[in-house]
């Protein structure tokens, strides 16, 4: 599995990466709800007119002589120019038959051929309003019921999304919020974003201030930045600043099945803004319209462009002294329409990015205002784990860190609970009930202790600081975590080489104990490659090509992966250059690993007895061993002081970052971990073992 944080599984937050998908697939749904209800509406109406209409059946006039005739009749109405007939003898008990007849004599010839056969006769004037006054009502009441009914349905159905009923209707109206109730003190960290927005505010308090010498005001700027950095979070701040409503739409919104309909939305969007100015309207995702018309982002659908032009042309069209700001987020800027970006339109760009240690400790601090922390907490240390984790993901860290602490019956929050709410983020929960089989439990530990003693061999790796191999909800059954000692923004290539030996060190281990090999190595080996690959493409560390430029990468903010840029021959050659760097650093696991077996043995032993050892421990049993020592049971009987005396530096290390564990690729937090058949994606299927099975299928001793 990939434990990135910038790959967070999108559960968190829906349709992130698919705008455009739901338009249509609402519009699907609107039809059938429709149709739906048009069905319902003509039971109910044929329903309605049935039981308003007569139950009788017809006869001829001859039939009823005939009845009278045979003295079957008891009761006759004439009403309305209609007889109705009762006869004597009824059908059943339940119903009450009656006839009507059809081709009716004169009355005068009716009531003389009635008169002394002792039957009842009721006949009513005809009554023209009266008549009227009932087909109306026998007309009009099915017909308004219809109405109200198809009236409420297609409410309903707009409320919901699109819908067919909805076109050419903006759903702006939706999302407005007259207060956001957010300011910039709600985001924390983003201080070049938050000074550039703070002029934008002041533009929406006094825009005369800026008219009167002449200044043109800005129609709109443009967040950008990774998903979860809090683009949304800075709109909202912006309005509430400024005091003034905030419009808020999805680009994917506006995305329809009709040509024509994304722009009529557009128009109604801006009209209606315009009536509420001053107000801000943010356009979350613009990229789902915004999206070049060039076809290499797979613009060039007509819908699509219709609502851009219609956007460009709105945008051109207001008056900025009104007071309406246009914002708008995506984390794809690449894919934008130059046209959007140009001066009097989106023409300011506002940078969101991932918040360095200062940003994130600020970010913890916001969270962590509305949590009772209790005197062990240390948010910088949590930071400084959490490097390459956005807003969103530490807002969650904190929260999850308080739900720990109530699971755990304390009234607050402690710095164990949000080490364990790092790692939930991460990896997952514990999964408890995934019990893993002895020889797994081997296999895993010696898999985890080979990638943190290669680790704690190199002197360009980072800190261990936690081993474990309880298995986790994400599919990990174990990992390492490492620390940097501080925030890096550069990796040395040394750096990259021991982050190699490292990743592959699992691998080393795994073959040198058990002489054969698991399907546990797929992410580190996936890392691997990614890393030897971005070192020679990318970074100039290549022999062979040395600085040149093979690679770019797609997207900045999304860990896209990057296109090679060069012909098919080099292709091959990067791809040879990359199984070298990758078989040398393997050579280079092995190694270490062999010269250091029986540190491997022991420690990896220990890691079987107690599931979860520090940083510490794994230290004192290692220099155990290289001494020559026994190992005691109990580790604090090894002599401390010793240990203190010899690696005076690594002690300091160690205590600066004591309870925080990670390690970091050369742009993103993460650790290192094990999918041993596991259902991980990563981890081709027919290996996959279920979840109860503790059987390991190819890895005997
Ligand atoms: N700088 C920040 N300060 C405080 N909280 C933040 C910050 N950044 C993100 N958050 C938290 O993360 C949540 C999500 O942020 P938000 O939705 O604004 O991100 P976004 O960049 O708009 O993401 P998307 O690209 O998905 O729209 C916020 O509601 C907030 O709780
Ligand atoms: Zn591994």
């Amino acid at each position: 599995m990939n434990n990135h944080m910038d790959n967070r599984p999108d559960g968190n937050r829906p349709n992130r990466n698919n705008p455009g998908n739901q338009g249509p697939n609402k519009n699907r749904q609107s039809i059938l709800a429709f149709l739906i209800c048009l069905l319902i509406s003509l039971v109910c109406l044929s329903f309605v007119t049935d039981m308003m209409s007569d139950k009788s059946s017809e006869i001829t006039y001859d039939k009823f002589i005939e009845m009278v005739d045979k003295d079957q009749v008891k009761e006759v109405t004439l009403q309305s120019g209609v007889l109705t007939v009762v006869p004597k003898i009824q059908k059943s008990y339940y119903q009450n038959a009656s006839y009507k007849v059809n081709q009716m004599e004169d009355v005068d010839a009716l009531t003389k051929r009635l008169e002394g056969t002792g039957i009842v006769f009721h006949y009513e004037q005809p009554d023209a309003m009266g008549e009227f006054v009932s087909t109306m009502i026998s007309v009009l009441l099915p017909t308004v019921v219809l109405f109200f009914m198809l009236m409420f349905l297609m409410r309903r159905m707009n409320k919901g999304g699109s819908g067919i009923m909805g076109v050419g209707k903006s759903r702006a109206k939706a999302y407005i919020q007259k207060e956001t109730g957010v300011t910039f003190k709600n985001v924390a960290g983003q201080e070049e974003a938050k000074e550039s927005l703070q002029e934008v505010v002041d533009f929406l308090h006094n825009p005369g201030k800026y008219t009167a010498i002449g200044a043109k005001l800005p129609k709109g700027a443009l967040l950008v930045g990774p998903p979860g950095t809090g683009k949304t979070l800075l709109a909202k701040a912006v309005a509430g600043e400024a005091n003034v409503p905030f419009f808020s739409l999805s680009g994917s919104e506006f995305v329809e099945m009709f040509v024509g309909v994304g722009a009529s939305r557009v128009r109604d969007l801006f009209e209606e803004a315009k009536k509420n100015a001053p107000c801000i309207v943010f356009i979350d995702e613009i990229d789902a319209i915004g999206k070049s018309r060039d076809s290499r982002y797979g613009g060039g659908n007509d819908e699509r462009e219709q609502t851009l032009n219609q956007l460009l042309a709105e945008m051109d069209g207001f008056d900025t002294s009104k007071g309406l700001l246009i914002l708008a987020a995506t984390n794809r800027p690449e894919v934008l329409d130059p046209a959007l970006l140009r001066p009097g339109r989106f023409d300011r760009r506002i940078i969101v990015d991932r918040p360095d240690l200062k940003g994130r400790v600020e970010i913890l601090k916001v969270h962590a205002k509305d949590v009772m922390l209790d005197e062990t907490v240390d948010l910088e240390a949590i930071a400084l784990a959490t490097s390459g984790a956005v807003g969103s993901d530490l807002a969650n860290m904190i929260n999850e860190a308080a739900i720990l602490a109530v699971k755990n019956g304390r009234r607050a929050v402690s710095q164990k609970d949000l080490q364990e709410s790092v790692e939930v983020v991460l990896v997952g929960k514990e999964k408890k009930d995934r019990i893993l089989s002895p020889q797994e439990r081997r296999i895993v530990s010696y898999h985890e202790v080979g990638h943190a003693l290669v680790n704690a061999l190199q002197k360009d790796a980072e800190p261990v600081q936690k081993i474990t191999i309880v298995p986790r909800t994400m599919g990990a059954l174990g990992y390492v975590m490492q620390v940097p000692e501080e925030e890096k923004y550069l990796n040395t290539q040394k750096e990259l080489e021991a982050m190699l030996v490292g990743y592959l060190g699992g691998r080393a281990a795994e073959e040198i104990v058990f002489d054969t090999v698991t399907t546990g190595a797929a992410n580190d080996i996936e890392q691997a490659t990614k890393v030897a690959r971005a070192m020679i493409t990318q970074y100039g560390m290549s022999q062979k090509f040395g600085l040149m430029g093979l690679a770019t990468q797609e997207n900045q903010y999304l860990s896209g992966r990057a296109v090679l840029n060069c012909g098919d021959d080099t292709a091959t050659e990067i791809d040879h250059e990359v199984m070298q760097l990758l078989h040398y650093s393997y050579e280079e696991a092995k190694r270490l690993l062999n010269e250091h077996r029986e540190a491997l043995d022991k420690i990896a032993g220990y890691l079987i007895s107690r599931e979860t050892i520090t940083g510490k421990e794994f230290m004192k049993i290692f220099r155990a061993v290289e001494k020559g020592l026994e190992i005691p049971e109990n580790l604090d009987d090894l002599p401390d002081e010793d240990v203190k005396a010899e690696e005076k530096s690594e002690e300091k290390t160690e205590m600066k970052t004591e309870n925080i564990e990670a390690v970091r690729d050369p742009e993103v937090t993460g650790v290192q971990e094990e999918t041993l058949n596991t259902g991980d994606a990563t981890i081709s299927d027919d290996v996959v073992a279920d979840e109860t099975d503790n059987h390991v299928s190819d890895s005997e001793e």
